[in-house]
This record gives structure tokens, C-alpha cells and sequence, in this order.
């Protein structure tokens, strides 16, 4: 990987004590670019130490350096002394917070869904979209910043999504549509989430508001930088249609997609190319790369699509883990008699869905010389 800071960058983590602070503990535990420095979480917890408020969740023990660290405040002077911020903040507060500690020059990396859609903030899958990491530049002189920025990654089932999708159009061309249905992990509602007296023994056929964003930040995910740089051109004529559940799984959210490519259709002068065969298919997506493997970023998956051999794969318990939770798994290629093609695929939530894009997204602005320690 270029540009290796000669010291571990110290990392401050925003909502510390959700499932995706938890999350983001567990991954940068060991890593050997980030360290955890600071920690914040609401008035319920700030004060105490991360030990005494947590409930922990992660079936891998916190270390006592961790446990031992007192819960600030969200306020950008806690977190002056921090050279990266990841913030998992419930969206209620997200958008004020996030935008004090950008202004505050802070380096901030979010999953919260409330900048996601803003001009010149990039929304970044690792594995999908890495370029639009170009836009900081732009945002920075905005906002007057020497080092700062804002850069959000996406929703955790949209996230599975682009990452098929952008290997499927750049192998084949853009899709005129895209009809998805989803089986979303519990651990998607954050905790205590969704009781088990509504999830046991059943599936609830609404998220709500994630249907609505699952259809627009594909556009802007699978869209380009204008060639200033200065925002992004999104997608015009794919249509996404998205129906969205929750179901009794802990981690992990399946997605049942039918694709239809612009080539299929049937030109002004009555050509007509063919949909790409299950084979081509296979292929591409086994062979698909990003930039995040090319910079040899250190979470990196070795394969940012996994292709499943056995006819009745992917499934959440199996295949979440696969390549640590960053590859997306993608099984049961096969023609479909309305659209062109139909598959199934399996996103890790909280760790390609969520921590784990927001670390590689550090990474890649690492190797990109976008983000280095503060006293560089
Ligand atoms: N779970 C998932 O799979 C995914 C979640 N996301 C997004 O990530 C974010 C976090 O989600 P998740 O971890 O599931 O949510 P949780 O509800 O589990 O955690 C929310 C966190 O926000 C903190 N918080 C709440 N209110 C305040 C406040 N007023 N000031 C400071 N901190 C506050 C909480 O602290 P305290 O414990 O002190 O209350 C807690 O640390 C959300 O925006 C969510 O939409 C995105 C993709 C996937
Ligand atoms: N809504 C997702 C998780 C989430 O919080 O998404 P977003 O960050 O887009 O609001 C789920 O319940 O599985």
C-alpha cells in the first residue's frame, strides 16, 4: 500500500456504543494503520467508562485498553488530538454532529444516512465506487478546510448491491432496470432494534425509508465525478425498484435481484444485442477488482465478489464471513423470463454494510494521500 503514515493514525469514534461503534471497535482492534483513541456516545454514556456503558454484542471480547477508555461528549474539541473520525451516530443526531466536526476540520468518515445525498459530499462503496473519493478536494475549499472532510458510505443493502452492479456495467453496460428484494438482518435496526416478540416466527414486510433510499443512492453511487470535480453526475436511466423486509437473521441481509441491460433492448434500427449468458456472468463477477485491491488497501477483500459453487448458497450464516465480511457473496445465476437475469446475493451489514466500508474508505484515502496523521 503507497503512502504509509509513519505512525498509526489515532481513531475517534463517534456512537462508540451502538452496534456499529461495536463494530468499528472490533475491526480496528489490530489494525495496523488505525488505532482507537477516543471514543463518544450520548450524555446516557459520556462520563463512564466504554467498559461500564457497553452492552456488547460482537462475539469477540473488547481489549481493557478499550474498556478502560472514559465516553466523551460528541463535541469536536473531545477529538482534536484524533487524526480520523468514524462515526456510526444514530441519523437522529448524525447530521449536526458530523457537520460541527467537518467544520471543526476533522477528518470524518460516517454511516449515517444524513449527508449521504449532499452535492459535494462523496458516498462511497470501497469496492464500488473509490474515485469519488475525488470530490474531497472540491469540498475542502468550500468550506475553507486544510484537512477535513466529510465522506459517508452508503446504506448496508445498497451497499451489497453496487458492488454487483458496477461489476456488471462496466463488463456489460448500463442496466435499464433493477428490481430487488431484500432480507435484512435485525442487527440493521442497531439495538435493542426490532423486540423479538415482532421477529420471531415471522417477517415484517417494511423498513421504512429504506426502500426509498436504496433507489436513489444507486444513481449517485454508479454515476461519475463531473470532470471538474467538483460533484457527481448520477445515473439517468437505470431504475431501481426496491422492496425491503426484515427477517430473523442476526447478520447479514440477503437480496433476491432481476436485471435488465440497456443492450437487450431494442434499438431505433431494430438491432438488438443479447443479454450477457450465466457464464460471462460467472466470470466477470469471480473477476471482478477496485481500486481497493490495486492499492493493496489492508482490508481489501482478495475477491470483492465471491461466487457461490453450491446451488443453494448464499446463505447469511455461511457465507457473512467470507474475505472477513468486506466480499459480497453471489450465488443462483440464471436467466429470468421478465428481466434479463436473476441472482442472489448476501452482504455482511455491519461490516461491508457498515464499519468495514467506512475503514477501507479510510484506507484507500490513506494510499491516496487524502488523509495522513495530523502532525504530517
Ligand atoms: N446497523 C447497521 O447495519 C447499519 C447502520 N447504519 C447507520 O449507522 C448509524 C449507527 O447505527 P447503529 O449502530 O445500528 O445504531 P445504534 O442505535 O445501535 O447506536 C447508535 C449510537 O448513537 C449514539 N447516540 C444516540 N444519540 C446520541 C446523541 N444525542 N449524541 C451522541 N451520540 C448519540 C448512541 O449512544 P448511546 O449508547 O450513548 O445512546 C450509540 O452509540 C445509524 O445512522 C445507522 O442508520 C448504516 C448501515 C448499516
Ligand atoms: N436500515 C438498515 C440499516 C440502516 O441504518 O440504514 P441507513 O444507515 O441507511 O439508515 C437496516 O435496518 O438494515
Amino acid at each position: 500500500m503507497s503512502n504509509l503514515p509513519a505512525r498509526k493514525l489515532r481513531a475517534g469514534i463517534l456512537g462508540a456504543t451502538g452496534t456499529v461503534g461495536q463494530r468499528f471497535i472490533s475491526l480496528l482492534e489490530s489494525h495496523p494503520l488505525f488505532v482507537v483513541h477516543t471514543l463518544g456516545a450520548s450524555a446516557r454514556s459520556a462520563g463512564q467508562t466504554y467498559g461500564q456503558v457497553v452492552r456488547w454484542k460482537v462475539n469477540v471480547p473488547f481489549t481493557s485498553v478499550v474498556g478502560d477508555l472514559v465516553v466523551q461528549p460528541c463535541e469536536p474539541d473531545r477529538f482534536r488530538d484524533c487524526d480520523v473520525i468514524f462515526s456510526g451516530l444514530d441519523s437522529s443526531v448524525a447530521g449536526e454532529i458530523e457537520t460541527a466536526f467537518l467544520k471543526a476540520d476533522l477528518a470524518v468518515l460516517s454511516n449515517a444516512k444524513n449527508h449521504r445525498m449532499a452535492p459535494d459530499v462523496p458516498l462511497i462503496v470501497p469496492t464500488a465506487n473509490p474515485e469519488h473519493l475525488a470530490v474531497v478536494q472540491h469540498q475542502r475549499a468550500r468550506h475553507s478546510l486544510k484537512r477535513g472532510f466529510l465522506v459517508t458510505n452508503a446504506n448496508c443493502s445498497t451497499t451489497g448491491l453496487v458492488v454487483v452492479l458496477r461489476a456488471l456495467q462496466d463488463a456489460f453496460g448500463p442496466m435499464s432496470h433493477v428490481i430487488v428484494q431484500t432480507m435484512q438482518a435485525v442487527s440493521g435496526a442497531g439495538y435493542p432494534g426490532v423486540s423479538s416478540l415482532d421477529i420471531l416466527d415471522n417477517v415484517v414486510p417494511l423498513i421504512d425509508g429504506e426502500e426509498e433510499k436504496m433507489e436513489s443512492e444507486v444513481a449517485k453511487i454508479l454515476g461519475s465525478v463531473l470532470p471538474d470535480q467538483s460533484g457527481f453526475q448520477h445515473l439517468e436511466n437505470t431504475v431501481v425498484s426496491a422492496t425491503c423486509n426484515r427477517v430473523a437473521v442476526i447478520d447479514g441481509h440477503t437480496e433476491c435481484v432481476s436485471v435488465k441491460f440497456a443492450r437487450s433492448a431494442v434499438a431505433a434500427d431494430g438491432s438488438q444485442l443479447p443479454p450477457p449468458s450465466v457464464a460471462e456472468v460467472r466470470r466477470v463477477l469471480a473477476e471482478y477488482t477496485s481500486e481497493a485491491q490495486l492499492l493493496q488497501c489492508v482490508s481489501a477483500p482478495k475477491h470483492p465478489i465471491t461466487v457461490a459453487d453450491r446451488p443453494d448458497r448464499p446463505q447469511p450464516r455461511l457465507d457473512r464471513d467470507t474475505h472477513g465480511g468486506n466480499s459480497v457473496t453471489v450465488g443462483r445465476i440464471r436467466p429470468c423470463p421478465v428481466l434479463d437475469l436473476k441472482f442472489t446475493l448476501l452482504v455482511h451489514n455491519t461490516v461491508l454494510g457498515a464499519a468495514g466500508s467506512s475503514i477501507l474508505n479510510a484506507e484507500l484515502a490513506v494510499a491516496k494521500g487524502v488523509l495522513k496523521p495530523l502532525d504530517d
